[in-house]
């Protein structure tokens, strides 16, 4: 894979700076006669040039936020926005601003790579005579120049991706939605992607990725929006979302032969101990995460004591330092994945 790396130039400030490029309030979306909504009163605004995560397990209603946003689902009520944009009001001028990488490939088998994005930016009004000369150089900022005219069959998952994140870039936008972009890639690819998506950014473009990825949206977004059964449980820096987590470190115990309430109760009793969750699932032993009030080292002993106490014996001890995996447990008790 090539790894080339092209410093894009920075859009020239306008006076719709302030505006945020997605806004999205009290936006409902229920599906048929569903009980439950999968969007259910969301509300969060996207700064211009900022890269927003939306965070959150299988289902929590990120993948229909943006088909909202995106004009691809109808909104049951609320308000969406893209660029100053009501996307519901006026899909067509939405469609003209915001470029999309939906997390299912959607490449048109009947074209080669550049016809793709050809025909993309045919669809999108770019004038005949740039088309080309946008979908070269779109593919060589993907990595991708020696792949013009293979059919996307016969891409790597790695390779079809950057072609569809090429293909949403054709037509200039300025808001790029990302679904899930690196679910299923490589280590390798998966960091281009990462790449890329920050080089968008330093150049104006303003990214909404969704992800259930803690590490991904740590990495690559400015601010994170967590979100549960459609609703959002906390927006903020990765950073500051972690910091404001009661603990500083935590430790991971595996273990088996004891009752999960006993043991809680006994490690929750240890001094420096913030708080004891249960993350066993559907394995057979038992998985606790302790949070420390300082170093894990100072109370892993007292912890180990208890545990011991309680009649259990620990498999595996993991220490740690608090992640977005832990702000999402502390709100909900449950893990992301
Ligand atoms: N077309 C649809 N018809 C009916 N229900 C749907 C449809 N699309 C999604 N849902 C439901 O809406 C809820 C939210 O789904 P959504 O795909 O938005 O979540 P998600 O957070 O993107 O999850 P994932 O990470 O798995 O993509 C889920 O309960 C899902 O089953």
């Amino acid at each position: 894979m090539s790894s080339q790396t092209t410093t894009l130039p920075a859009r020239p400030a306008t006076a719709d700076d302030a505006e945020p490029a997605v806004e999205v309030a009290d936006l409902v979306k229920r599906y048929g006669r569903s009980s439950r909504p999968a969007v259910d009163g969301l509300s969060f605004a996207v700064r211009r040039g900022e890269v927003f995560g939306l965070l959150g397990p299988n289902g929590a209603g990120k993948t229909t936020t943006v088909g909202v946003l995106t004009t691809r689902v109808t909104k049951t009520s609320g308000r969406a926005t893209v660029a100053g944009i009501d996307v519901s009001a006026d899909p067509v001028a939405a469609r003209a601003v915001l470029g999309v990488v939906p997390q299912r490939p959607n490449l048109d088998r009947s074209l080669d790579a550049r016809g793709n994005l050809v025909w993309h930016a045919a669809y999108h009004g770019v004038p005949r005579a740039r088309r080309r000369a946008l979908a070269d150089e779109l593919l060589e900022r993907m990595g991708l120049a020696d792949k013009a005219t293979t059919n996307p069959d016969e891409l790597s998952g790695g390779q079809a991706q950057r072609l569809i994140i090429a293909r949403g870039l054709m037509h200039d936008p300025r808001v790029l939605f990302l679904d899930e972009p690196s679910t299923g890639l490589d280590p390798q690819a998966r960091l281009f992607v990462h790449d890329r998506v920050a080089e968008l950014a330093a150049s104006g473009v303003t990214v909404v990725l969704t992800t259930h990825d803690m590490d991904e949206a740590a990495k690559l977004a400015d601010r994170v929006g967590i979100v549960d059964h459609g609703r959002l449980l906390a927006l903020d820096t990765p950073s500051a979302l972690v910091a404001a987590l009661p603990g500083e470190a935590t430790i991971d115990l595996t273990l088996t032969g004891a009752d999960v309430a006993t043991l809680r109760g006994r490690i929750d009793a240890v001094r420096g101990i913030a708080g004891v969750e249960d993350l066993t699932g559907e394995r057979p032993d038992t998985h606790l995460r302790v949070r420390c009030d300082g170093e894990a080292g100072a109370v892993l002993a007292p912890v180990l004591g208890a545990v011991a106490d309680a009649g259990a014996t620990v498999s595996e001890v993991d220490l740690g330092e608090p992640t977005l995996e832990d702000v999402f447990i502390d709100l909900t008790g449950r893990g992301l994945r």
